[in-house]
């Protein structure tokens, strides 16, 4: 196990900065998710952290030990890491023990030594009965299984995941985030998993980092990511956030202000710290809005959409004092109101974003 460091790294392709003073740490022991849209620059930040590229500026640490910057370079096969990729990468000739046993056997390691160790990890993978067979008998789920024993046989200090479970069929993919989860919970590996599916990263991870054209957007718990997005791109990106223009009616209290949102007054959430006034932006879950009752103010909005989703409606409505706004809410069977239909919404929660986007600054 051990911590891993990043400190402004950039990296550089042609005149394309892809990795912009990314810094990031990972505790020892934590499991943190890099997420971001296709070409953000995950796979770039993995390659960094593996060593497969060399870094134009910036420093990688990995425990203590300085493994990347400008002037240091330390190969991939000394940086005690384990690596599980998408495409599996086993080879189809040798039996899964033989599969696992690999890296050893490159390593040193001779039996009954490594014998012990390939069946401890098929063992904690739930495979000890399948090593004499060889991948191609295997399932999908069953093969990145023995990824991941041979990743684990030769105790990494860090497992890097490059989006494992993206071949996967969705009932696999849930059992195989469990089984992540109780492997992560059972060795207590530093793992970094790449991904870009915030389901996933939400069900797995400790901590996200959210990226976005080479940028660190945020680092947060999912829970301060969903609730507390830091600028306007992390909150339309996670949870489809809708993001909205509010003014500000009263100074923060207690992590908590007035605004007028689309002609509506609401008690929102925000930063305690926060010196607010005038415009703001805030950030609505579908579940923080709602129908409104009687005698309560809401937006006048016209239903646009339904979309059945098992048990609730998804309902898209465009208010009347927003031309360009879609709001989504959800509502219980049976559909309170239908295609074209008046409603009223109320605002019940929110956040105002503490920053405007860091990329439209720098725009
Ligand atoms: N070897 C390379 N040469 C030139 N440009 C590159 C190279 N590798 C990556 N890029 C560019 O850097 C950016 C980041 O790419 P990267 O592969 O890290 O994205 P990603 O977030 O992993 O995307 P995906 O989820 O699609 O794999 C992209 O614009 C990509 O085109």
């Amino acid at each position: 196990m051990a911590r891993l460091t990043i400190d402004r790294a950039q990296k550089r392709f042609g005149s394309y900065l892809a990795l912009d003073d990314v810094s990031l740490d990972v505790e020892d022991g934590e499991f943190l998710a890099v997420l971001g849209a296709s070409g953000c620059g995950k796979t770039t930040l993995l390659r960094q952290i593996a060593g497969f590229d060399k870094l134009d500026g910036g420093t990688i640490r990995i425990g203590d030990r300085l493994v990347s910057s400008a002037e240091t370079h330390i190969p991939p096969e000394h940086r005690k890491l384990g690596i599980v990729f998408q495409s599996y990468a086993l080879w189809p000739h040798m039996t899964v023990a033989e599969n696992v046993a690999y890296g050893l056997t490159v390593a040193g390691v001779r039996d009954p030594e490594r014998a012990r160790r390939v069946a401890a990890a098929l063992d904690l993978v739930g495979l000890n009965g399948f090593a004499e067979r060889r991948p191609g008998l295997l399932s999908g789920g069953q093969r990145q299984r023995v990824a991941l024993a041979r990743c684990l046989v030769t105790e990494p200090s860090l497992v890097l995941l490059d989006e494992p479970l993206a071949n996967l069929d969705v009932h696999l993919r849930a059992s195989m985030e469990d089984e992540f989860a109780r492997f992560h919970e059972r060795t207590g590996t530093t793992m970094v998993y790449i991904t870009h599916d915030q389901a996933e990263a939400m069900a797995l991870a400790d901590r996200i980092a959210v990226m976005d054209r080479g940028r660190l957007l945020q680092l947060a718990t999912p829970s301060a990511l969903y609730r507390e997005p830091a600028n306007t791109t992390v909150a339309s990106f996670i949870g489809e956030g809708m993001v909205l223009p509010a003014a500000v009616l009263s100074a923060p209290q207690a992590g908590r202000c007035r605004v007028s949102v689309l002609g509506v007054e609401a008690v929102v959430r925000c930063r305690p710290d926060q010196a607010l006034s005038g415009q703001a932006k805030l950030c609505l879950r579908a579940r923080d809005i709602g129908l409104a009752a009687a005698d309560q103010a809401g937006v006048s909005a016209a239903v646009e959409r339904l979309s059945y989703q098992g048990g609730f409606f998804r309902m898209e409505a465009r208010p009347s004092a927003g031309a360009d706004i879609v709001l989504h809410l959800d509502a219980a069977e049976p559909a309170p109101a239908q295609t074209g239909e008046a409603i009223r919404i109320a605002i019940n929660d929110g956040w105002i974003i503490p920053d405007s986007d860091p990329l439209d600054k720098a725009a």
